[in-house]
């Protein structure tokens, strides 16, 4: 069973127009999820990496399994005023709205090679500001790592042009 099969789509949610794409349903599925993690280390097993970054909420389901597949830590970007030690954070704007992120001071040590990992990349703001948390501490975005990419959205586009060596394992595109 292809992933991109497993996934759901809800129409006009969370706002009139919004195609959201659910991966509830795929994580639900032990195959499904099995496969999505696999398919990844796969990808990334003979890279260098020191870390993996997830992305608050969906980031950290994947990266969490992703890190203990790959054997290196894991550490959380967090929206803005949920993690209790000192903090740096970026503001960017959503496919539907606008947030902000923030990191740990102490997650990343300067030179560390690290992974961004989420569940989708639609305009790619969420991911550009947390490569951006990364590359404030030091640490180098060696790549990163979505189950979804949104094309039509273009924020794949704007990590390859900016070096961030976006990879994706299914797209939705003109639907
Ligand atoms: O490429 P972008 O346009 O920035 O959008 C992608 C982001 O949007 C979603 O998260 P959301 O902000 O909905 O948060 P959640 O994971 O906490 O539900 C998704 O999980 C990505 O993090
Ligand atoms: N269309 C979409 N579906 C799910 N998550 C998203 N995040 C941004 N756009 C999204």
């Amino acid at each position: 069973m292809p992933i991109k099969s497993l996934i759901r789509t809800i129409p006009h949610y969370p706002k009139q127009g919004i195609q959201f794409r659910d991966i509830t349903t795929l994580l639900k599925d032990p195959i499904g999820f099995r496969m999505v993690v696999d398919a990844l280390a796969h990808h990334y097993a003979h890279q260098k990496i020191d870390k993996i970054a997830g992305i608050e909420a969906r980031g950290f389901i994947i990266g969490a399994a992703l890190a203990y597949k790959l054997g290196v830590g894991f550490v959380p970007i967090r929206k803005s005023g949920k993690l209790p030690a000192e903090t740096v954070g970026h503001d960017y704007a959503l496919e539907y709205g606008a947030d902000r992120v923030e990191i740990h001071t102490d997650a990343i040590a300067h030179g560390e090679q690290v992974l961004l990992v989420d569940d989708l990349i639609a305009t790619g703001g969420t991911a550009e500001a947390a490569a951006a948390l990364i590359q404030k501490l030091g640490g180098v975005v060696m790549g990163c790592t979505f189950v979804i990419d949104l094309p039509d959205l273009g924020g794949s586009k704007r990590l390859v042009e900016n070096g961030l060596k976006p990879f994706s394992l299914c797209e939705f595109e003109g639907d």
